[in-house]
């Protein structure tokens, strides 16, 4: 019998003895043939047990199997085992790098509470927008060139006017008049609607919305309200009160003013006219609502109903306007419009709103939308109580007469939202500008500036800025200023040569006041100064310096300035005062401005403890004083009793008085348009002006960024100069004394002035 066949199908050693992992299998030469290894006693059991054999051919079979895959995938085990080693080997390396790298790395760089360098900044590229974001009117205005001038007559204005006009010394229309008059008179160039006026300070803005109101009021049969201008100041209500009058001779317009601080019922009388009308219906009608009234229990105790009580039978009150012409400031109008029966603004044909941006920018007692919602309701009966329902039947025209609205500045708001409040209707804006201006881009220069336009400048102001250190010693400053320069170049420009006596005993310069108003007895003044050594104290100026930052304000308190002399020099002679005051007449004024009321009175009250001659030609105008003396004082300050007057900034807008050419801010302007108007006191309608900027060192860099090197502010090339002014040249007589009244204003304020006195 053949060898079982079987007997080679026994399998080799199990591959489960190999280390597991380890894809090496067995090699074939090692693996011994079935026959030689099997025992023959083996071979008989496997004969014995053919089930088991079967299983065990099954595990051969898997066993072969898994031979192969081994053998399959041996060449990635071998690649994985490689890449292993490798791995090992780089992380063994790179443990030892890493080590070596923290001992060598640099010790950090150790920093202080200085800030950490940062990367240079992107540049910021300025933003120009290709389009305006204004509306049309206000982003092309009409431009005028400052000098541009029209005589009157070529204008077509009422002759009568015209007279009035020539009596005054004006021929010829200024740029804004000529600009604003044809828009507003009847002719081939007037605009249907509103007009918005951009000028300079002193550029004639008050005769440019007088003029064409008077003419077209003048033919009245019947006095009505018919023309109401709106100014912020009583000032201003009573200087554009006198421009109406004066121009009003000859007609039969009355002008009228409703300003704070007068009697509110003596103004109602003023102008409004209680009388009586024979309208049995109307009276009837009335009489109805008044006993409603009484038996409600409430009874008016002023107003129609209450007038009602005093009529005849059959008769109503009746209200007229005793103006046609209403110069007002903001609140009492309000007042008017909430509490004067039969104060109505249904006739009105012109409304002015001048310094509209300060008006605007006054939110008190929403007078704005009072104004405007009493001017809505001309001819609209669904706004009428019924009692003025009655009276609308009867006594009011159906249709309001056409309204113009006149808005100026010389700091005219491009606020939309402001400017919207006083719904214009077809708005025109007119721009006067220098010719340099005119020339160059116009409406971007109005349109792009940020605070909303650029503030033109007189062409004939001169402008100085005064570094006062840290401020502690500005009034001796002021009071240097006021002696070695500014009273002095009064002096020159106006006194006659004999007047200029100067005490000759310290040195070369003229220390004091005018001679002629100070002139010394006591003192051994024989000599005389000559002009020219006097007119090197004016300051010294320094454009370079004008351009600089603050850093190097405060540098020129050390400065040295000629020593001057003593007050008792330059007493006044009491026998020369009535001359003295004649003299005065024709000299220049000065205007200085301080913060406050409080401010003005103090440093009025503290000049004239450091130096008793001012007081006699100083005066404070402060908003304690009631407006008859505040009248009175500037009527004063226009005549030359005063030369000095102290202001805060209620003088600051419109105030004109034409002799005015120094202009001084002791204290700061708050903001770029307060400075335009304060020094626009001065260099007005083409007259020569210098303004003077005291500063400290903390407002330096303010001042010289915001206002003397601002892009807001257009000076035609021209730059604010830097002056030195030696606070120590008053003398040390005046120091004590300045420390003396220092303390004594301390105490006062204190409340204990008896102490102090
Ligand atoms: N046509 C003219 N010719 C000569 N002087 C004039 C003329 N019109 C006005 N003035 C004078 O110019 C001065 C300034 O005028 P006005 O007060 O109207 O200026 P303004 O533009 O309103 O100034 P502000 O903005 O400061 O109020 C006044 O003294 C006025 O009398």
């Amino acid at each position: 019998m053949a060898a079982p066949l079987y007997a080679r199908y026994i399998p080799p050693k199990p591959a489960a003895a190999k280390p597991t992992g380890v894809t090496a299998s067995p090699t074939p030469t090692s693996k011994p043939s079935a026959a030689e290894d099997v025992p023959k006693d083996k071979v008989k059991r496997v004969k014995d047990r053919p089930k088991k054999r079967k299983r065990e051919n099954e595990d051969t079979r898997e066993d072969q199997e898994s031979e192969e895959v081994s053998k399959k995938y041996k060449s990635v085990f071998s690649k994985f085992e490689k890449s292993s080693k490798l791995a090992d080997a780089a992380r063994k390396s790179s443990k030892g790098t890493a080590v070596e790298e923290l001992h060598e790395s640099p010790a950090p760089e150790l920093h202080d509470l200085t800030p950490l360098p940062q990367p240079a900044p992107v540049p910021d590229t300025q933003y120009e927008p290709t389009f305006s974001a204004l509306p049309p009117w206000l982003a092309k205005p009409i431009t005028v060139s400052l000098s541009t001038k029209t005589p009157f007559k070529d204008l077509n204005l009422d002759p009568k006017l015209v007279d009035q006009l020539e009596k005054k010394g004006y021929k010829d229309a200024l740029a804004v008049q000529s600009a604003v008059l044809p828009l507003l008179r009847p002719g081939f160039q007037r605009h249907v609607g509103d007009v918005c006026v951009s000028a300079a300070t002193g550029s004639g803005k008050t005769l440019a919305y007088i003029l064409p109101m008077i003419e077209s009021l003048q033919g009245k049969a019947v006095t009505k309200l018919s023309g109401l201008i709106v100014v912020p100041t009583r000032e201003l209500v009573s200087q554009a009160r006198t421009v109406a009058k004066q121009l009003c001779v000859g007609t039969k317009l009355k002008v009228g003013t409703a300003v704070g601080n007068v009697p509110f019922l003596s103004e109602q009388e003023l102008i409004v006219k209680k009388g009586s009308r024979y309208d049995p219906d109307a009276a009837k009608a009335l009489h109805e609502v008044a006993n409603e009234q009484l038996h409600s229990g409430f009874i008016e105790k002023s107003g129609l109903l209450h007038d009602l009580m005093y009529m005849l039978p059959g008769h109503v009150p009746h209200y007229e306007s005793k103006v046609d012409i209403l110069i007002c400031t903001p609140g009492r109008l309000v007042e008017h419009i909430q509490s004067t029966t039969g104060f109505h603004l249904r006739d009105v044909r012109w409304l002015v709103i001048d310094e509209a941006d300060r008006l605007l920018d006054q939110s008190f007692q929403e007078w704005v939308d009072i104004l405007m919602s009493s001017l809505e309701s001309r001819g609209s009966s669904d706004q009428l109580s019924d009692r003025e329902k009655i009276f609308s039947q009867r006594r009011w025209p159906k249709e309001a007469p056409e309204l113009t609205k006149i808005v100026l500045s010389a700091t005219m708001t491009r606020d939309l939202a402001k400017l919207g409040s006083l719904k214009l209707r077809r708005p025109k804006l007119v721009l006067v500008e220098s010719d340099e201006n005119v020339s160059s881009s116009l409406t971007s220069s109005y349109a792009a500036n940020r605070d909303g336009g650029t503030f033109e400048l007189p062409p004939t102001l001169k402008e100085w800025a005064i570094p006062v250190g840290e401020g502690l010693d500005k009034p001796l400053y002021l009071l240097s200023l006021l002696q070695s320069t500014i009273l002095q170049e009064q002096k020159h420009a106006k006194l006659p040569s004999t007047s200029r006596r100067v005490s000759p005993s310290h040195g070369k310069e003229g220390s004091d006041l005018d001679s002629d108003e100070l002139s010394s007895s006591d003192s051994p003044s024989s000599g005389s100064t000559s002009s020219d050594s006097q007119d090197s104290q004016a300051p010294v100026s320094d454009s370079s310096d004008s351009s600089d930052s603050s850093s190097s304000d405060d540098s020129e308190s050390n400065s040295s300035s000629p020593a001057r002399s003593n007050d008792q020099r330059i007493m006044p002679n009491p026998k020369n005062k009535t001359k003295d005051v004649k003299a005065s007449a024709g000299l220049p004024r000065v205007l200085i401005f301080t913060n406050n009321n409080e401010n003005a009175s103090r440093l009025s009250h503290l000049l004239g403890m450091l130096h008793p001659p001012l007081k006699e030609t100083m005066a404070a105008l402060t908003k304690s004083s009631t407006t008859k003396s505040n009248q009175k004082m500037l009527a004063a300050f226009e005549r030359g009793k005063f030369r000095i007057l102290i202001a805060s900034d209620r003088a600051s807008r419109g105030l004109d008085v034409p002799s005015l050419t120094q202009v001084v801010n002791y204290d700061l302007p708050r903001s770029v348009t307060n400075y335009v108007h304060r020094v626009g006191r001065t260099a007005r309608v083409g007259r020569e002006g210098q303004a003077w900027t005291l500063f400290t060192k903390r407002e330096g860099r303010w001042f010289w960024n915001e206002i003397a090197r601002s892009p807001s502010i257009r000076r035609g090339g021209r730059k604010v100069e830097r002056a030195k002014v030696d606070a120590e040249a008053v003398g040390d007589e005046r120091r004590t004394v300045y420390e003396d009244a220092l303390r004594m204003l301390q105490l006062a304020v204190e409340g204990s002035t008896e102490r102090a006195i």
